[in-house]
This record gives structure tokens, C-alpha cells and sequence, in this order.
């Protein structure tokens, strides 16, 4: 049983459990009340110096951290920018058919809803080991700490697309005629409001959609008050306790770095003002959500946050995060290399080439807006290989090249071959050949969920170190999202882990170490030693 609050020296009594049917942790670290969880965290880690001859030396270090989670989840709201495209309008779908538990038939058969594919909703983390039978304890991932549901997540957002959403839905071509027939009604019944659109930032190709538009075709102050409103009567129409705007539109061109205009806080807020044409939508959309409180996450591979947009968000203590979700091709690439890469096999190129007939291909036929895409598929391994000088010298690198086509008879159903070819033992190669199929929304409408999910979580997360200090959030920038990201935002200075296993455990721990666990080994012992 949680012991009670004054053997800890807390006020307030201890209360039912922090998920009350399925676990309590039980320990003198960990206090629960009806309102909050607090532990005393030991962060163990190993600082490595060089002594005078060179020699490495590793001395275990321990940090004490206070961890308070506010038990209270509240109602939340999820913003999304293109809420009328492939991904806004499958996830929305999405969620009013697991909200409603429908059932629809298709050539396979009755199908049920699911959130097959979210990491929080779909997969399951060790709690610990059964002491009378020695076997792992798993839990779902989402039980873990008190999180929001998805089924009772608000939906809106903004496209510049006026379709309603059900039009949206059938112009995907994602979902089941008979499973969009049964949300068709709710579906229709929502509508994005317009959005701002700078022709310069997504594909030509996309103008056509272009008739839900907020004016003005540069930056403006206007624009970002249009949009703080726009938050603002979201949240107080559906009685939200916060709301969390994330970008699903589509990718703009990389925006250049100009010192004076983007390269602070002051600066980029001031080019706005004067409408500097460098500063695009999703940035605009990104400092509105900072100035109003909400967390941004950017589920497109531009560089939204421009360095002033960072500094603005660590200024006004609002979280921000991407970029570019993390959904199939890349995906597996980050498990692969990782796998290749720690077995000491030698990956010496990857070839990556996709197609896709979605918006999102037909967006990314333009060169520049590719050209983002490309960055952030490329990045994904260079964690991996720059940290094993056994197999790779200062510098040196596996090929890697990115292909994209679009090719509109596909649809939503991307193909994504990859090659990967190593050097193995004695001179000897592997060559690994993937096809891969993979449905593009019906694989990111997920990360959506579990970006919104794991950002709203953030925000009932704090953290002190030592007893006179005072609760804080985590840093601004979220890379604890980065498992479902292709190019994990980090704070400034701070390295970016790609490889997918190091960065899946990094959120359960962290997780685990807001309710007092220990991180998750895998050592085992119990079952080694004798
Ligand atoms: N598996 C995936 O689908 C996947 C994976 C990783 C990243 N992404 C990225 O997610 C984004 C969305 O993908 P999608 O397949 O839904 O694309 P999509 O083209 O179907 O949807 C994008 C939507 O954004 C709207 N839009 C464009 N500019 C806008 C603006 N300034 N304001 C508001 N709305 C705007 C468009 O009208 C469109 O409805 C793309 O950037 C894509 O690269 C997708
Ligand atoms: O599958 P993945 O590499 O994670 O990501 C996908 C790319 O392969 C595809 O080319 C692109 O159109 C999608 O937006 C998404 O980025």
C-alpha cells in the first residue's frame, strides 16, 4: 500500500492508487495524493574524464531529482494545421470510430476500430518482474502515467482547403467506403477554419486548394492574432483546459537563417510585424501557439523553428517539438541501422527510394519542398554511425542516398525500397533488399495521437532538484518525442539520438522515473546469477 503522505513529510493524505485499478508503486520515494504524484528520483550516470595519460576514467555519478505529476488530466483540445488533408482527416476519422466503437465491413470481413500503431495505445512496457512466478509484469504503455485519452480528445484546426471534412476524407481516398459511410455525418459537420497561405513556402501545384484563406500572402502581426483568436474561442467554445496545435499541413521549403530577421526572438517577431517574406506559415502558426500557451509540435520536416522561434519558446516557458513524423520507410531505417550498426556489421550505403500518389507526393514534387523531405531522411543515421569508431573513421560515412516520385496511381498506399549493402566478416558483404508498402496516413495518423498525447503529459510533468528549489517544466524543446520523428528537435547544444530503441526507452524511463521506477535494464539478473 502507497504509504501515507506524512511518513514522507508531504502534506495532504495519501489517496487510491496513481492508476487505480491497475498499479501503485510502493515505495518511500513515491507519494500519491488525489491531486499529484511526487517522487525522490536517484539519476545514475557515468562521467568520463581522461587522466594525464589519456586513459579514460569512468566515475559513476548520482543526481537526486523530485519528479510532481498533476493527476488531474482535463479536457484538451488538438489543433491541427491541414486538418483537410490525408493525415487530418484519417486521424480524425480515426477517432470518432474507436470513440464510437463502430463496426464496418469490408471484403475482409467486420473490422473494429483500433490504435494499432500508436506507441502509447498499442504497445506495452515492463512494470517489473512477478515475484512468485519470476515472470516480466507488462503494462500498456498509456497506463503507465495518467494520460488523456485520445476518445476524448476535442479535434479542430485550420486548412487552406475549405472542404468540409468529409469531402476531405473522400479526396484522401484512405478509409473504407463502408467505415467513412458510418462517420460521414460527424464528419461533415466539421469544417477547418481558413488558414494563412504564402504561396512561395509549399508547391505551385498546391494553389488549386487554395480558397479557405485568411488575408495577405506574407507575414503579419494580424496573422498571428488571427490565429492566437482562433486558439483562444477554440479552447473557450468546447470548455478546454488546454489545447495542443500541431502542423500536418503540408511540407514548405526550408525558410534561410538571416541574422536580424529569424535569428532571435525579438528579430523574428519584429520581421513579422514588418512582413519579411523569409518567415513562413508554419513559424507564424508556431510563435501564435507560443504567445497563447499551446504547444506546437511540427509533423513536417521544414525548419519551423527557426533559432528566434526556439528562444521565444524557452522566453515564454511553452513547449514546441518535431520534426517530420516518423512513419514507415524512415522508420525502419532507424531500426535497421541501429541493429546493423551495433552488431558491428559495416553498413557502407543505403539506397532509399519511395513513391506515393497522396497531396503530400504531389507537394513534394517540387524540388524545394523535396528538399526538406530529403534532410530529414538523410539525418537518421548519423547518431548511429558516429558513435562506432570501430567500424567507421573520423568523418566517414555510408552512401546514403533519398529518392521520392510522385506517382498518382498509388495513392496513399507508399512503396518504399531500400537497399542496404555492408561490409561483413572477411571481406564479405550482405546486401538487404525492402519493399515495403506502407499506407502513409493510416501509419502517421497514430504518431499524431502520440504526439499530442506525450506533449500533453509534458505539460503535467515537473521536476526540482533539491528541496529549496521550485518545480519547473522540462526544457522547451521536447525531444522526448523524438521515437515518433524523423529529425528530433533538441535543445539548443544538446546531441539528437536517432537510433529507434534508444529513444523508445528514454520516454518509458523518463516515464518510469515520474512514478519512482527504476530505469528498465533488461539485465535480468534474477535470472543469471543463479
Ligand atoms: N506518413 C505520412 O503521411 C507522413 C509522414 C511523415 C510526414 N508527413 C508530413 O505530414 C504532412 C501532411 O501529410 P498529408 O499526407 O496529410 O498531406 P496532405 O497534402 O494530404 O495534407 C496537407 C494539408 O495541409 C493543407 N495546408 C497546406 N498549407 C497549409 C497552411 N498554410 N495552413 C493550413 N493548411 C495548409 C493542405 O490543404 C492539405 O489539406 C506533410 O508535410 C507530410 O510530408 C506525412
Ligand atoms: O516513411 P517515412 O520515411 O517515415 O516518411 C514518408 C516518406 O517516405 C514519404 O516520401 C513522404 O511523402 C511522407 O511524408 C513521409 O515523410
Amino acid at each position: 500500500m502507497a504509504p501515507h503522505a506524512d511518513d514522507n513529510g508531504f502534506s495532504a493524505s495519501a489517496s487510491s492508487a496513481a492508476n487505480a485499478d491497475l498499479f501503485i508503486v510502493d515505495s518511500p520515494n513515491v507519494v500519491y495524493t488525489d491531486d499529484e504524484i511526487k517522487t525522490k528520483y536517484t539519476y545514475r550516470t557515468t562521467d568520463v574524464k581522461r587522466d594525464a595519460s589519456g586513459r579514460f576514467v569512468a566515475k559513476p555519478k548520482e543526481t537526486l531529482y523530485d519528479f510532481k505529476v498533476d493527476r488531474k488530466v482535463g479536457k484538451v483540445g488538438m489543433m491541427l494545421v491541414g486538418w483537410g488533408g490525408n493525415n487530418g482527416t484519417t486521424v480524425t476519422a480515426g477517432i470518432i470510430a474507436n470513440r464510437r466503437g463502430l463496426v464496418w465491413e469490408t471484403k475482409t470481413g467486420k473490422h473494429e476500430p483500433n490504435y494499432y500503431g500508436s506507441v502509447l495505445m498499442g504497445s506495452t512496457v515492463k512494470l517489473g518482474t512477478e515475484v512468485e512466478t519470476g515472470k516480466d509484469v507488462n503494462i500498456p504503455f498509456n497506463q503507465l502515467l495518467p494520460m488523456v485519452h485520445p476518445n476524448d480528445l476535442t479535434i479542430g484546426g485550420w486548412d487552406i482547403s475549405g472542404l468540409n471534412l468529409a469531402e476531405s476524407m473522400d479526396r484522401a481516398c484512405v478509409l473504407e467506403p463502408t467505415l467513412k459511410n458510418l462517420v460521414r455525418k460527424e464528419m461533415a459537420s466539421l469544417k477547418p477554419l481558413p488558414s494563412i497561405y504564402y504561396p512561395d513556402f509549399i508547391a505551385a501545384n498546391q494553389e488549386d486548394r487554395a480558397d479557405n484563406l485568411i488575408a495577405g500572402s506574407k507575414a503579419s502581426w494580424e496573422h498571428v492574432e488571427q490565429i492566437r483568436k482562433d486558439i483562444r474561442e477554440f479552447k473557450a467554445d468546447n470548455a478546454l483546459d488546454k489545447v495542443i496545435v500541431l502542423w500536418t499541413a503540408n511540407t514548405e521549403r526550408y525558410a534561410d537563417i538571416i541574422e536580424g530577421v529569424n535569428d532571435t526572438a525579438e528579430n523574428l517577431l519584429q520581421a513579422i510585424k514588418a512582413g519579411h517574406e523569409e518567415v513562413s506559415p508554419s513559424t507564424v502558426f508556431a510563435v501564435a501557439s507560443v504567445l497563447e500557451g499551446a504547444p506546437f509540435i511540427n509533423g513536417s520536416p521544414q525548419n519551423t523553428f527557426v533559432p528566434g522561434a526556439i528562444q521565444l519558446a524557452e522566453q515564454h516557458n511553452s513547449f514546441i517539438g518535431g520534426d517530420d513524423f516518423k512513419s514507415g520507410q524512415t522508420k525502419m531505417k532507424s531500426a535497421l541501422v541501429d541493429f546493423l550498426i551495433s552488431a558491428g556489421i559495416k553498413l557502407t550505403s543505403i539506397a532509399s527510394y519511395n513513391h506515393l500518389g497522396n497531396n503530400d507526393g504531389k507537394n513534394l514534387s517540387s524540388h524545394k519542398q523535396f528538399r526538406s523531405k530529403e534532410i530529414s531522411k538523410s539525418n537518421v543515421v548519423d547518431d548511429m554511425v558516429a558513435a562506432n569508431s570501430v567500424l567507421y573513421k573520423e568523418g566517414e560515412h555510408p552512401d546514403h542516398c533519398v529518392v521520392i516520385k510522385y506517382m498518382p496511381g498509388v495513392g496513399d498506399d507508399k512503396r518504399a525500397l531500400d537497399e542496404y549493402y555492408a561490409e561483413i566478416f572477411m571481406g564479405g558483404h550482405q546486401t538487404i533488399s525492402i519493399f515495403n508498402v506502407c499506407e502513409d496516413s493510416l501509419l502517421a495518423a497514430p504518431l499524431i495521437i502520440d504526439l499530442v498525447l506525450t506533449t500533453e503529459m509534458m505539460t503535467r510533468i515537473q521536476w526540482k532538484a533539491g528541496a529549496e528549489a521550485d518545480y519547473t517544466h522540462f526544457h522547451s524543446v521536447l525531444s522526448v518525442l523524438s521515437f515518433m520523428l524523423k529529425a528530433p528537435l533538441t535543445p539548443p547544444g544538446t546531441p539528437v539520438v536517432n537510433a529507434l530503441a534508444k529513444q523508445r526507452a528514454a520516454l518509458t524511463n523518463i516515464f518510469r522515473a515520474c512514478v519512482g521506477l527504476e530505469p528498465e535494464s533488461d539485465m535480468t539478473l534474477e535470472h543469471k546469477l543463479f
